[in-house]
């Protein structure tokens, strides 16, 4: 045989290895039926969500899971609980939203009760589940769990997607940022620049009838139970209305953009009252009903229609913070917990069960304090600088352990974000990673700045009871003689 016809003869050779390898392939594809479990956590949406384009692309068949946890309705360590009623309330009725989508399509939201990764565990295991598709998280104890169930079922294919945040992970690192003030973050973010890549829409890459057929169960009543638990009679405040849900996080979106208040952001922004006086966004983006690449992109597209200002930019920058607290809090992992945070030095303080009770009530020698308290736990949110001067007072009046307030703030909140809350009181406690150290706010001074007329104090009743911060003082103490 020539050089020629030899070499010809090689490479058929070769191209019939390829055709039998990839058929063997196809026949392996076809044998392994996947059946993926996705898992919804703090993603509660069908659009812009690549975990959920991928599970649907890359799966024959699958169910979709949400776990209630009675566990986070019992008091910690810190007398709070992990999920308070308001986000609770939240975090239903967007489940509620999100079953009726995906009935509308034939498929079934399962909503499962008990402790979450038992939960999940339990269900790979009587489903035959080989794929689990779930997004990844920032929250430590949330990244746990996942491992745990990785380590624990090494024969299912564990597939993560980052979309919590405006940048990927590869983007990040391409920063070149290894923590550092929010100054530093912002100034590399913007200097680079990092693009937010345009969110993705489920309509425009897979129609219905290309979904994976449905795995459903029988008993599936946790969602109604805990409806009937913890909806009851409540009522939202009228003007506090946060509806929750996909579409109803779309529909605040649009309404805000389109009321003309961004014009005007900058300036509203730290005021302690009124709807559109900032965006509102962070409760839905809390649970995952609006991703922050939409609410950028939708930001843009104003931008574009009615034009640029200051105070539209002001609302990417404010974004830009919570994306540097989610980075942060991947990097700090547990220590975003810890009592003396970043620092080697810990705070100096101490737990006085009163004044603790005051400030949780709003009952302390405060009325400005004591009417965000009264806001907060009521409607389940407080302004960015109500939330400041609460804290502060916390911490520096109140000299209590920050993490008590941190905990009291996760259970109260509606908007709770792991990141976001213990990022900004580790911030404000001056155990995190900025330079300047805590912050201080004058309660006296910021009453005067917005709430010189009384208005906000008078309508939460926030008029201090009385002048004394703790009923017993020194003098009260029994001295030796006295006790022996
Ligand atoms: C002690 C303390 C605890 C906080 N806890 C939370 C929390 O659990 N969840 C939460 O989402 N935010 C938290 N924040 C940040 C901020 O107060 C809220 O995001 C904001 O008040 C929500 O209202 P908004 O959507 O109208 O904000 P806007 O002023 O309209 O801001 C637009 C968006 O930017 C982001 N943002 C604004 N300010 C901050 C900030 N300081 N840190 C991080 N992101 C910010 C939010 O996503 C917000 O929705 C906390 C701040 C403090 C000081």
């Amino acid at each position: 045989m020539g050089r020629f016809k030899k070499a010809l003869y090689c490479v058929e050779l070769f191209n019939l290895e390829l055709r039998t390898y990839c058929y063997s392939l196809q026949s392996v594809r076809f044998e392994i039926v996947l059946n993926t479990l996705y898992w919804f956590t703090h993603d509660l949406r069908l659009s812009d969500n690549a975990a959920l384009e991928y599970a649907l692309k890359n799966s024959e068949q699958i169910a979709f899971v949400y776990v209630l946890d009675p566990s986070t309705k019992i008091a910690n360590n810190y007398h709070s609980q992990l999920l308070g009623d308001h986000q609770t309330r939240f975090i239903l009725n967007a489940l509620q939203e999100l079953a009726d989508e995906l009935q509308a399509l034939g498929h079934q939201l399962i909503v499962l009760e008990g402790e979450t990764q038992g939960e999940v565990g339990e269900f790979i295991r009587e489903h035959d589940i080989n794929q689990l598709v779930v997004a990844e998280q920032v929250g430590e104890y949330e990244r746990r769990q996942v491992l745990h169930l990785k380590n624990t079922f090494p024969e299912v294919n564990v597939v993560q997607f980052w979309q919590h945040t405006l940048f990927t992970q590869h983007q990040i690192a391409e920063l070149d940022w290894m923590s550092g003030s929010f100054s530093k973050f912002r100034n590399k973010v913007e200097k680079m620049p990092l693009t937010v890549s345009t969110p993705t829409s489920l309509e425009n890459t897979l129609t219905p009838e290309h979904w994976p057929k449905a795995i459903k169960v029988d008993n599936n009543c946790a969602l109604l139970a805990w409806f009937e638990r913890y909806d009851g009679t409540y009522s939202m405040p009228n003007d506090m209305p946060f509806f929750a849900g996909e579409h109803a996080g779309k529909y605040h979106l649009v309404s805000y953009l389109n009321s003309g208040a961004a014009k005007t952001y900058k300036d509203t922004r730290n005021e302690l009252d009124g709807w559109h006086n900032s965006t509102k966004f962070s409760p839905y983006l809390a649970i995952g009903n609006l991703s922050p690449r939409q609410i950028w992109h939708a930001v843009l597209q104003y931008e574009r229609s009615d034009g640029a200002n200051e105070s539209t930019y002001w609302i990417k920058f404010e974004l830009l913070w919570r994306e540097y607290f989610q980075w942060l809090s991947l990097k700090l992992g547990k220590r975003l917990y810890a009592f003396s945070g970043l620092r080697e030095i810990k705070p100096l303080t101490s737990f006085f069960a009163e004044r603790y009770q005051k400030w949780c009530s709003g009952n302390t020698p405060y009325p400005l304090v004591n009417a965000l308290m009264k806001q907060l736990n009521t409607t389940g949110y407080m302004s960015n600088r109500g939330r400041q001067i609460a804290a502060s007072c916390f911490i520096n009046e109140l000299q209590l352990d920050w993490r008590y307030g941190a905990a009291y703030f996760q259970q109260q909140l509606i908007d709770f974000d792991v990141a976001s809350n213990w990022g900004n009181w580790q911030y404000i406690a001056g155990v995190g990673v900025d330079p300047r150290g805590g912050r201080h706010f004058n309660i006296e001074k910021q009453t005067e700045l917005f709430d010189a007329k009384g208005v906000f104090i008078r309508k939460w009743q926030g008029s201090a009871v009385g002048s004394q911060l703790d009923a017993n003082d020194a003098a009260d103490w029994p001295i030796l003689s006295d006790v022996t």
